[in-house]
């Protein structure tokens, strides 16, 4: 067997799966990545086949190995990153799903939420969760399937049924169906979680009507989960040694280990996340209280703001607009103008999240005169990512009283130049983009890693981060200010507006 050297992460995210194959200076050795189906039955509505996802992940890990010409021997641990709250439910005798996976950004459980909204339980909920009442988290999903699919209540009243997130079903599946797990990380998603008391919540599960028997057992981010069966790492069991959702597990590879440290992923959407230790601070202005990671028992608390539409809103410039080929052309075409000619887009597609919370809200464009170019509407959705951040960070500056002097940032729209520029001007704040823009896989492999000791502590892992680009802000403040007034007009606008 040849030297365990390297930790294999696998990141799990909503529109690709990858491998990433990381040596003890936190380096890629190598990046396997592949995309699956989105399927969306219904507008609003939006799931994926788990199997599809499994078959995914086999085959992203099979492609790691054989690129780097290592086999799972030289693997020292798992670790697994994750798409939050999107929800399995399978038989547990078959392993089969019994419905899609419902996936975060699916808006199908609205009718749920509005239920339980109109029974005044939002507080009840936000105390023992730290989250709102919403279509984005696990609960109202798990009830969905329950409800809706023939013979699924009976069937998990009866024991037979397992709910995972994609964690839980990855895991369930590497082990071969021996552990049936999460971490608190996770766990903290599900709108069923109590944060504080670290246990499910009865009183919860009864408002949904969910048997307790179909959850997972919830552990520490860091640990030996289970092993792989041998088949999935070329012949070697190798130990899976830590598991985070993907936001959490970019917090952690983002060296976000101190309180009031916050980091900004633009993915799909934007995650913005700021560790208050052991604190869990309640927020009063649509923030989300979440757990970071459990280590050893001791928690690590987080303040959340989730933005749906980031990325994705350059997607539909791509795809749905066809004004640009592919993403990275949109800045060619922002570049082409000095500013976005007075446009503000609300890409309000899936509703608005953090501090809004709006379901449903649609998307909106401002400020058209007969002078707006395609570049213009680049520029605007451009800005418009920055400006939804800076929606969070305000709220977050504001509930816990502590300057954020550093954004730390990260996911596939951070090359974009110009946006980390303005995003820079807007806050008002330094921006730093580590070498590593994998940061999601890297905080997993940590996690693992420190389980088995292939790092000694966090102090050892920290020295291994390294900065690619700083941006430091340009722009004059009243113009900034200027600037970010409209915009609160314009969501303001868009909101109101409810055909
Ligand atoms: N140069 C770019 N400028 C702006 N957005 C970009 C650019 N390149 C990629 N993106 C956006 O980043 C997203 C992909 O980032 P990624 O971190 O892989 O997302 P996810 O993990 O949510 O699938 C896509 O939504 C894409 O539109
Ligand atoms: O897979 P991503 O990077 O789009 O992240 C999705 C989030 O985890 C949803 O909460």
């Amino acid at each position: 067997m040849g030297k365990k050297q390297y930790i294999l992460s696998i990141d799990q995210g909503t529109t690709s799966s990858r491998a990433v194959i990381f040596n003890k200076t936190g380096r890629i050795i190598t990046i396997a990545q592949k995309e699956f189906s989105q399927i969306l039955p219904k507008p609003g509505w939006v799931e994926q086949d788990p199997l599809e996802i499994w078959s995914s992940v086999q085959s992203v890990i099979a492609e790691a190995l054989a690129n780097s010409g290592l086999t799972g021997g030289s693997i020292q641990a798992v670790g697994i990153a994750n798409q939050r709250e999107t929800t399995v439910i399978w038989d547990k005798n078959t392993g089969k799903p019994v419905y899609n996976a419902i996936v975060w950004q699916s808006r199908q459980t609205a009718d749920i939420c509005r239920q339980l909204k109109s029974k005044e339980l939002e507080n009840i909920f936000r105390e023992k969760t730290g989250l709102v009442i919403d279509p984005y988290f696990s609960g109202t999903k798990i009830k969905w399937i329950l409800d809706n699919v023939e013979g699924a209540r009976q069937k998990a009243e009866k024991g037979d049924l397992l709910f995972g997130t994609i964690d839980t079903w990855l895991l369930w599946k590497l082990t071969k169906g021996k552990v049936h797990a999460t971490d608190y990380s996770n766990a903290s998603r599900t709108l069923l979680y109590n944060i504080h008391q670290l246990q499910w919540d009865n009183k919860l599960l009864n408002y949904l009507n969910i048997p307790s028997s179909i959850l997972p057992e919830v552990k520490n981010s860091s640990k030996i989960f289970g092993h792989t069966v041998p088949e999935t790492f070329s012949g070697y069991s190798v130990p899976i040694g830590g598991i985070a959702g993907d936001q959490q597990a970019a917090l952690f590879g983002q060296i976000c280990f101190e309180k009031g440290m916050v980091k900004n992923t633009y993915g799909t959407g934007c995650f913005i996340l700021m560790n208050t230790g052991d604190k869990a601070y309640h927020s009063e202005n649509g923030l989300l209280t979440t757990i970071a990671w459990g280590i050893n028992n001791k928690i690590d608390y987080a303040l959340e703001g989730s933005v749906f539409v980031a990325g994705a809103a350059v997607q539909w410039l791509r795809d749905g607009l066809k004004i640009i080929e592919d993403a990275g052309e949109i800045e060619t075409e922002a570049a082409k103008v000095k500013d976005s000619g007075g446009v503000y887009v609300v890409p309000a597609f899936v509703g608005l999240g953090t501090p809004y919370w709006d379901a449903e809200a649609r998307g909106s464009i401002f400020g058209l005169t007969r002078g707006t170019k395609k570049e213009h509407l680049a520029r605007a959705t451009l800005e418009s990512i920055a400006y939804q951040s800076k929606d969070v960070i305000s709220v977050m500056q504001k509930e816990t009283g502590m300057e954020i002097p550093l954004l730390k940032v990260d996911g596939g729209a951070v090359s974009n130049n110009i946006l980390m520029q303005f995003q820079s001007d807007i806050l008002d704040t330094k921006i730093q983009r580590p070498l590593c823009m994998e940061t999601t896989a890297l905080g997993a492999a940590f996690l693992a890693g420190l389980a088995v000791g292939f790092w000694k502590d966090t102090k050892e892992i920290a020295e291994t981060w390294k900065v690619d680009k700083e941006f430091t802000p340009k722009m004059d403040t009243k113009t900034a200010d200027n600037l970010y007034g409209k915009w609160l007009k314009a969501v303001r606008a868009a909101m109101s507006y409810k055909p």
